[in-house]
């Protein structure tokens, strides 16, 4: 689980997207074979001893046509609205300079735990030069160098020790989910829809969703709470605009939700940056339901549904678990389908299988169709057991896990949720070596 964001800040060539890439380095090649999700990513994710951030490079996040000191003004503005911990990168080669002061500045009145690192400190002469951003007033400095690895643990060290503590454990034994999806989907519309009344303001004008917040309420005895996507309040509609950053708000609001609702607009069929949105669900590891909404617009017959679940399925192949519902925000169709599956989804998230049915399972599926020799090598599973919740995740344990090939894992994976349901969630399946 995300224990919490950093966000690197920075004028122009300090060297943060190398920072960056250094940071995400190992993690960045599994993320990427996600289809559909933008190249340039300006988010990733940072192992650290046994806690997981997410790292936002706000160097990437751009608006067109505007001037340079907005930019930067912008990019600290959106450090400070989304990050746990802001990581401040200057350059030591070119010392201090008056963007490093104005944005310093800035982030001295935000009130947001602050680190200075000073990148390209290549050798040890550089390293005296750095002591002159002492001057910007923001306490100690880390000296790194990004290009050679250098010094970028002892900041993960300091992040972790001031990282404030996530406050999730207020939403335990409710169903928190969000509703994601490109501009002018419905995502207020269906809220609305889903609240029968109007808290959340509707309106035609793409962005509008604003000054929502995370909204708890009861039905049929169960506790659910709506997480809020919007913007950053009154800044202005110049942030709504910007896709990446939209993005940023969709992320946020999946850390902290159970179960993500994923909207297509019917009226206008599945567009590319619905993959964008769609990557964003699956890669969380949390519950995941696809709403057509404006079905009301669709011109159908009987064999409708069926073309378009068709559809969606070839377009969003990695989320083939993901039930689909086909629902109008707009006159209430098919509405009251969305919270029991928001709960059964959220219940198969946290399903536990127990040791002996899941090995009965599992021993049957080997025996049934064992594993092709890999080099003359047979992949043998002793025996499995989950280990973790939401998503579910399963060690198998194996003679040799390089044997474990990905059409196997995935055959197994397909035997378990014939076995057990899973609906909704993706499963993650491990292989340790046997001892
Ligand atoms: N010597 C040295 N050069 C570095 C180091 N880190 C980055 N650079 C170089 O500095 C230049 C700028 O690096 P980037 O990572 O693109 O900088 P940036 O801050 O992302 O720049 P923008 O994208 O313009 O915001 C590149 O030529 C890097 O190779 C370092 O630790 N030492
Ligand atoms: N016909 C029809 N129109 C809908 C439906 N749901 C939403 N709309 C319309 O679509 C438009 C956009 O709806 P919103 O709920 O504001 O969409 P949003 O995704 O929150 O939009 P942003 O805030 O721009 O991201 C409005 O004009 C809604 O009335 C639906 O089920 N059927």
């Amino acid at each position: 689980m995300i224990k919490g964001t950093i966000a690197i800040v920075g004028r122009p060539n300090v060297g943060k997207s190398t920072f960056f890439n250094r940071l995400i380095g190992q993690r960045k090649s599994i993320v990427d074979d996600t289809p559909g999700v933008t190249r340039d990513r300006i988010y990733g994710e940072v192992d650290w001893l046994t806690q997981t951030y997410r790292v936002i490079d706000t160097g990437g996040i751009q608006i067109d046509e505007q001037p340079f000191a907005e930019e930067i003004n912008m990019q600290v503005d959106i450090a400070i609205e989304e990050a746990d911990v802001i990581l401040f990168l200057v350059s030591a080669k070119e010392g201090v300079m008056s963007d490093d002061m104005a944005i310093a500045k800035k982030l001295v009145r935000s009130n947001k735990p602050v680190l200075l690192v000073v990148n390209k400190v290549d050798n040890e002469k550089l390293q005296m030069d750095a002591f002159e951003f002492y001057s910007l007033g923001l306490g100690d400095l880390f000296c790194i160098s990004s290009v050679h690895g250098i010094g970028i643990g002892d900041v993960l060290d300091k992040v972790t020790e001031i990282m404030p503590p996530k406050n999730i454990s207020s939403y335990d034994g409710m169903t928190s989910f969000c509703v994601i999806g490109r501009p002018n989907v419905g995502k207020s519309s269906l809220v609305n829809a889903i609240l029968k009344e109007d808290r959340v303001i509707v309106s035609n004008i793409e962005g509008t969703t604003r000054d929502a917040i995370d909204t708890p309420f009861k039905y049929e005895g169960e506790e659910y709470i709506i997480i809020d996507t919007a913007g950053i309040r009154k800044k202005g509609k110049i942030y709504e605009d910007i896709e990446k950053y939209s993005i940023l708000r969709a992320l946020n609001a999946i850390d902290r939700s159970n179960v993500v609702l994923f909207l297509i607009d019917g009226s206008l069929g599945i567009r590319e940056q619905d993959k964008h949105v769609a990557g964003l669900a699956h890669e969380a590891g949390k519950g995941v339901i696809i709403v057509y909404n404006k079905w009301d617009t669709v011109e159908k017959d009987d064999k409708t549904m069926q073309k378009i679940t068709k559809e969606i399925r070839a377009h969003f192949l990695y989320l083939d678990y993901a039930p689909i519902v086909f629902v109008s925000a707009l006159t209430g169709q098919k509405i009251n389908q969305i919270l029991p599956a928001i709960q059964q989804v959220h219940d198969n998230c946290t399903l536990r299988i127990q040791t002996n049915v899941l090995n009965d399972v599992i021993l049957d599926a080997q025996m049934m169709n064992p594993a092709k020799p890999h080099n003359g090598k047979q992949l043998k599973i002793y025996y499995s057991s989950q280990v973790g919740v939401e998503p579910p995740t399963f060690v198998l344990f194996v003679n040799d896990p390089e044997l474990l090939h990905f059409s196997y894992k995935r055959y197994i994976e397909n035997k378990i949720r014939e076995a057990f349901g899973f609906e909704g969630t993706p499963i993650r399946i491990l292989a340790r070596k046997k001892s």
